[in-house]
Order: structure tokens, then sequence, then C-alpha cells
């Protein structure tokens, strides 16, 4: 278990933003995202944003040929102050100042990352508050590689090495849980963070048009009942000019699983209220959290 107790859950805005134009341009891209981050934290005239998220792998095209390419080196270590004015990382230095001019939490989705030591390349989600500190950060555990012949073969594995930490983050209203896109097909993860205290649980994510309509929903919806946490994904926009066909459909699902929020494939802005009614409802009416049986399965216990 975690060692500091997750903050009270209060009320929150999640905005998801479904970012389009990613290109092989990475300063336009960059550029992009920073004016959709400001549109985003302007909010509605009912809802102010607190948390919000962009998709994975939103500064580089999605395919691991252009990882190695797109990489650049950030040099997060979890519980060690992070000196943004020293990073070296163009998208870092970008995200973090977003989150200062516009005062808020920053998920922010996710960027090829090459670690200065192994060389190593990871697919990596940095989180940011609204002082611009890098508070989290998380590496894609599970990596990509599938192969549905006639429909998608992709291998992650090819160009990219797979995280290894579980992580989540806490802000003042909640206690957040991470993970990118086919970490969500492991419930190990979210079960993880869910027993650590995550009260919600983010991924950025981009599932494409054969597992999209297949598991994008259920997958989300079975995460978020396994574990009666909120649960949400955030995909770029469809581009059917890229070499990767992004489903969309970023969508953020209560602790009953029902579906509080669908984007459709166009770029596109979500704003959610996160109430913690539902939570705590649903936790005291079909109390599973409280009723695992970990003396019959003690090897999923830790
Ligand atoms: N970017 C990804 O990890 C895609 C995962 C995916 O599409 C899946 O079906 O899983």
């Amino acid at each position: 278990m975690a060692s500091v107790a997750p903050p009270v859950f209060k009320p929150f805005t999640l905005t998801l933003i479904q970012l389009g134009s990613i290109g092989s341009d990475k300063a336009a891209n960059l550029q992009h995202a920073r004016e959709m981050i400001a549109k985003a934290a302007k909010g509605n005239s009912d809802k102010k944003p607190r948390v919000v998220v962009l998709p994975e792998c939103f500064n580089s095209p999605y395919g691991f040929v252009h990882f190695p390419a797109y990489a650049e080196n950030i040099g997060h270590t979890a519980g060690k102050e992070y000196d943004i004015q020293a990073s070296v990382s163009e998208s870092v230095k970008m995200l973090s100042s977003a989150a200062k001019e516009e005062g808020i939490w920053l998920i922010g989705g996710s960027i090829p990352e090459r670690d200065a030591e192994t060389n190593n390349v990871y697919n990596t989600c940095t989180v940011y508050s609204p002082t611009g500190a890098l508070v989290a950060s998380h590496r894609k555990v599970h990596l990509f590689d599938i192969d549905i012949p006639g429909k998608i073969t992709f291998k992650e594995s090819e160009t990219l090495t797979g995280g290894t930490t579980t992580n989540y983050f806490d802000t003042e209203f909640a206690r957040i849980g991470l993970g990118l896109c086919y970490d969500v097909r492991f419930p190990e993860l979210a079960m993880i963070a869910a027993r650590r205290g995550c009260h919600a649980i983010v991924y950025p994510g981009a599932f494409n048009l054969t597992t999209g309509p297949l598991h994008w929903e259920l997958l989300q919806r079975a995460r978020a009942n396994d574990n009666q946490v909120f649960f949400s994904m955030c995909s770029p926009a469809r581009d059917m000019t890229s070499g990767y066909h992004a489903w969309g459909h970023s969508m953020v699902v209560d602790p009953y699983a029902r579906v509080l929020a669908e984007a459709d494939e166009n770029e596109a802005i979500l704003h959610v209220d996160i109430d913690p009614e539902p939570f705590h409802e649903v936790r005291a009416g079909i109390p599973v959290t409280k009723q695992r049986r970990f003396d019959v399965y003690p090897d999923v216990s830790a």
C-alpha cells in the first residue's frame, strides 16, 4: 500500500483534449498542443478545468520507426525534485510553462523519451502541477506488439523498452493513477493504482480502427468496474492521411462503469465533472473492495 494517505476526494473537472493535426513537424505539433491547452483551460460557462489531458504520442507521428528520431531526454526520477530550468526537453518545457500559465494540473499525454544513461527509448507520460513542477512520470509498461493478419501489425518493442514502475500523483482534490494505452489490457496495473488509493485513473491512448470498436469502451468500463474508480482514456483525433489511424472516442467512465462522456473521431475538447458521490456510493452498495479473498489468491495480494 501507498505510505502517504490519499487526499480527500473532492469534485473537479477533468478535461480531455482529443488533439488533431499531429504531423511530422515537432515544433508545429508542440505549438498546436499549446494552443489547444489554452483553449481547453478556459473551460466553459459552468466548468473550470482542474486537470487537462493530452493524448498518447502528441509530439510525433505514432509509429515505432519514428520514436528514436523524436525522442527527448527527460531525466525524471520519482520522488526527486525535477529542475525544469535545466531540462533539455523542449516538450517538457512547453508542458511545464503551459501548466503554470494556465494554472492547471496537466497530464502531458506521452512523448518518446531517450534515457541518457542507457540510450533506451520509452513511451513516457509526464505530469505537471499548476506551478509548472514535473510531479510524476509513467513509462508505458506493456508495449503494443500485436499482429492481426490483414488488419494491423504493430511492434513498439522494435524501438521501445517497457517501463518498470507503477505511478500515480496527488492533487489537492484526488489521487490519480497513470498508464498508457495498451497498459489498459493488463488489469493488474489499474488494480494496483486503485489499491493504492487512486480515485481516478487516466491513460492517454491511441487505439486503432480494428481494436477500437472491439475493446476501447469495453476495457475502460471493465477497469472502472473492477476497481470502482473513474477511468478515462484520451486519444488523438483520427487522421486518415497519417500512417496510424487512431480510433478517437476519448472517454470518461464513472465508478459504476457508466460512460459519462465520449468524443467522436474529430478534434475535440471534453469537460467532465468528476463527482465523488458515485465513487463512495458504489463502494458502499457493492462492497467488492472490502470483500477480496486474498487468503484464496495470495499471489495477487502484493
Ligand atoms: N497505442 C497503443 O498502445 C494501442 C493499443 C491498442 O490499440 C490496443 O488494441 O490495445
